[in-house]
């Protein structure tokens, strides 16, 4: 792994820290290790790992997430744990400009061989009772892959574009990134971030829409972090609003439905005879229920989480071909059977489908192709609609995209400017979702509020 291929990090000392612990020594220095530009923290270690005479044979690898906080840091007469004086009395929207040290990008993580496809699995499923044949079926579409998920390399290219995005806009902040799964860690990019002096950060999680798996976990993951590393206390830690409907979020899913509806219709499909399914990952009703903020809101049955994805599908359908069907689908369902959770699931819904000869798939509640969309959708739903003689495309996630990278650089720069509400990008009638997450926000049901930062109580 590089950190840049030398392009943009300009030699500062907070610009190297994509760190693979994989490959460090066991022993990591306490201090901020003096970078050299050009050479990649990781390049140094393997240097330093050379030169050191009792230096260990082989590094240690890392297979368990930071343990499950219990508790969090609220400073005196603040009501946001661990938050920056601006967001720290829980304003809906931070209109105080902000100076952060850093951000944070923090994403699910992956595993990257074979071996560490079981690791990851406990580390995703830990404390949710999911059982071990659920945890074998699920390992069996890493392992067709080499146990390689693509989502680390996905990430590396985001940060990467991300980086060359600031510079282009002149903010001026390092880029940590740290995974909630899988290694880098968030711990690790915490500790990393510390060494080098930084006290504020503000976090980015790759994950648009409002649930507890797509919000809240995220919140609690950073909460563990935080203790993990000693670190509640001397590191302040904020979180960009939901993005689901800013405008450069949305953006590749227009373009992608008008390329795959002038290519249905090229092919010889009639509008009345396509139909587009816009997916995104099932979640327990019970979860769904209490997604986004359901008592500020008057949401249907799946709650804040349904209700956010059917306003950018709607939007993304009045932008495109407002004449062409179109349904909200879900995918990825795991948990016991008995347990209900949103649907249709996607192979039903193409089975259903009457009188139509062209389906498109838009990944909606996906920021790149990974496993769910790698499998999921292009093994499995495309297979269902070739068995149903469908002409079938699955449009593009927002990968790197340069309208969502713009849209990250721009929800950092809506916090560090204080931007008011009515000046920020969001293309539905939901507006500009919360800075600091509402009491109760994303709740799961089944396991209980946990030390979370970044929202108010509970
Ligand atoms: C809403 C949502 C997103 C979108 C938001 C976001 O992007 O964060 C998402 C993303 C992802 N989910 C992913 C992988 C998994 N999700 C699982 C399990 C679950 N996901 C859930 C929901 C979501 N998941 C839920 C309610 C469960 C069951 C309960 C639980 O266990 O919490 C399991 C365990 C096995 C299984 O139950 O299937 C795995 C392996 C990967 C990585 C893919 C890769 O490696 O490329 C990504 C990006
Ligand atoms: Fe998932």
């Amino acid at each position: 792994m590089s950190c840049c291929g030398g392009g943009c990090c300009g030699g500062g000392a907070a610009d190297t820290q994509d760190v693979s612990i994989e490959s460090m020594p066991s022993v990591m220095p306490s201090v901020a290790p003096i970078t050299t530009p050009g050479v990649t923290l990781q390049e140094q270690a393997m240097q330093q790992q050379a030169q050191a005479t009792d230096a260990p044979a082989a590094p240690e690898r890392r297979e368990v997430k930071p343990a499950a906080a219990t508790s969090v840091h609220r400073e005196p007469g603040a009501a946001v744990a661990s938050a920056t004086p601006a967001a720290q009395a829980g304003p809906a929207h931070v209109t105080e400009p902000t100076r952060y040290d850093a951000v944070l990008l923090s994403g699910f993580g992956g595993p990257e061989g074979q071996d560490d496809v079981i690791p990851f699995l406990r580390n995703v499923t830990r404390g949710r009772g999911i059982p071990d044949e659920r945890l074998e079926e699920v390992s069996h579409h890493y392992r067709h892959f080499g146990g390689v998920s693509p989502i680390n390399d996905q990430n590396r290219a985001l940060l990467d574009a991300m980086r060359k995005a600031f510079v282009a806009a002149g903010v001026d902040l390092p880029i940590y990134w740290g995974n909630r799964n899988w290694a880098p860690y968030l711990d690790e990019a915490l500790e990393q971030a510390a060494a080098d002096g930084v006290r504020t950060m503000l976090a980015i999680p790759t994950s648009a829409y409002s649930s507890y798996s797509s919000c809240r976990q995220y919140r609690e993951d950073w909460a563990d972090a935080l203790e993990a590393t000693g670190l509640q206390g001397s590191m302040q830690i904020d979180k960009v609003r939901q993005f689901f409907d800013h405008p450069g979020f949305v953006q590749p899913f227009v373009e992608g439905v008008e390329a795959a509806v002038a290519e249905a219709r090229g092919a010889g499909h009639a509008d009345d005879a396509i139909e587009v399914l816009f997916a995104t990952h099932s979640i327990p009703t019970a979860d769904a229920e209490r997604s986004g903020a359901p008592d500020l809101f008057s949401w249907g049955e799946g709650g804040g989480y349904e209700g956010q994805h059917l306003a950018v599908a709607e939007h993304v359908m009045q932008q495109t071909a407002p004449e062409v069907a179109w349904q909200l689908v879900y995918q990825s369902r795991s948990g016991p059977p008995s347990q209900p959770w949103l649907e249709p699931d996607i192979n039903d819904a193409i089975e259903a489908l009457e009188g139509r000869t062209a389906v498109i798939i838009v990944p909606l509640g996906f920021v790149s192709d990974h496993m769910e969309v790698m499998w999921d959708l292009d093994e499995e739903a495309l297979e269902t609609a070739e068995e149903h003689g469908l002409w079938a495309r699955r449009t593009p996630t927002p990968g790197t995209h340069p309208a969502y990278v713009s849209a990250l650089v721009d929800l950092v720069q809506e916090r560090i400017e204080g931007r008011p509400v009515d000046e920020r990008g969001s293309v539905t009638s939901i507006g500009p979702w919360f800075d600091v997450c509402r009491p109760g926000c994303c709740e799961n049901p089944r396991l209980g509020f946990k030390p979370a930062i970044a929202g108010l109580e509970p």
